[in-house]
């Protein structure tokens, strides 16, 4: 056993998502639509620091850090207050954000933020939360958010926070480019909802042929079958999307989409010698904010080890 003394900062480091399937039905009378929501948790990773404070502090570091709003409306703030209140005590506490994940770009930043933040005040003020209270307080404070907590391979059910852990047999790498700018998620379920008026949308079911291809690790079939619903939208709204995504076919990448609600694209690579082909070829484009890196699936949110225990 380690020491157990309280400990007077936490941090915990939380991945990013891509959506493999994103199957949109609907919009249900409470504004949200149904989903099949088939998550993926990606090596790109925000860590939220929570330490003893007066009063709830938010500050942010990263190359996004001026688009992070630092008042209340945070949702790494919204998830340390809804902890407090529930456990009747103030939410007293500095919660910092080292922010690598883009922001506003479809790969739930704000989720991944709200659910670190959760277990570093669990964890600060052991509060002794259990994972099904963690959960259900996820699910409150947004759709994407317990996704964010249990991380690996999952399908997300009702409005996505309905979660079913999925084996995964493999490694896949991915390739991510940031678009400059970002989407607004209600926006671009709305364009859905533009652009799918008077048609029939089908009841949203997972493609068993892609949960297989996830269960083996088998990255060409996943390539046959990853489809995002939500993309039509997002490309209208952002029309030139469309090019990115082709000039990433075209480096060979096995598929490309958009990443949930967008704009940042995702792409899906043999190797590492592939995911370098495609990342000079989407550079240089100069269209894009970044381009990184990741494989998945990685864990969800963790509390990292004391400075002195790692
Ligand atoms: C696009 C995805 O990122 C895919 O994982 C999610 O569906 C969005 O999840 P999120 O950002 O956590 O969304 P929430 O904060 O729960 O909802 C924001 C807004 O997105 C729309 N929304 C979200 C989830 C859903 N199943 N249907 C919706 O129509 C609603 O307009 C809602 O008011
Ligand atoms: N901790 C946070 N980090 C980033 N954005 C936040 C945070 N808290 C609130 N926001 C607000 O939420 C908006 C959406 O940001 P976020 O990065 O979560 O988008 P997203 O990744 O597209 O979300 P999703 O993929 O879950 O739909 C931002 O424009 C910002 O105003």
């Amino acid at each position: 056993m380690t020491a157990t003394s309280p400990r007077t900062a936490v941090t915990v480091r939380v991945p990013a998502k891509v959506n493999v399937q994103l199957a949109v039905g609907e919009v249900r009378p409470d504004g949200f639509h149904d989903l099949a929501n088939v998550f993926l948790a990606v090596g790109l990773y925000d860590e939220v620091t929570a330490t003893p404070a007066d009063a709830l502090r938010v500050t942010c570091e990263g190359p996004d850090a001026a688009q992070v709003p630092l008042d209340r409306t945070n949702l790494a703030a919204r998830a340390a207050e809804l902890l407090a209140a529930r456990h009747g005590r103030e939410p007293a506490v500095h919660l910092h954000i080292a922010k690598d994940i883009p922001v506003a770009g479809g790969m739930a930043g704000g989720s991944a933020d709200a659910a670190a933040a959760l277990v570093a005040c669990d964890t600060l003020w052991g509060t002794g939360a259990s994972r099904a209270e963690l959960l259900a307080l996820c699910a409150e404070l947004g759709s994407d958010v317990p996704f964010s907590l249990l991380g690996g391979a999952a399908l997300g059910t009702g409005r996505g926070e309905r979660l079913r852990h999925l084996e995964v047999g493999g490694t896949f790498t991915w390739v991510f480019a940031a678009a400059d700018g970002g989407l607004s998620t209600p926006a671009v379920y709305r364009e859905f909802d533009r652009l799918t008026a008077g048609t029939d949308i089908p009841l949203p079911h997972a493609v068993p042929e892609l949960l297989d291809a996830l269960y083996t690790g088998d990255a060409v079939a996943l390539a046959a079958h990853l489809e995002n619903d939500l993309q039509p939208a997002a490309l209208s709204l952002m029309p030139s999307l469309a090019d990115t995504l082709a000039v990433g076919r075209e480096a060979g990448a096995l598929a490309a989409l958009v990443s949930g609600s967008g704009p940042t694209t995702a792409f899906l690579v043999k190797d590492e010698e592939s995911a370098g082909v495609v990342t000079e070829a989407l550079r240089a484009t100069g269209r894009c904010r970044t381009v990184r890196t990741a494989t998945s699936p990685v864990p969800g949110a963790t509390v990292l080890p004391r400075p002195a225990e790692s």
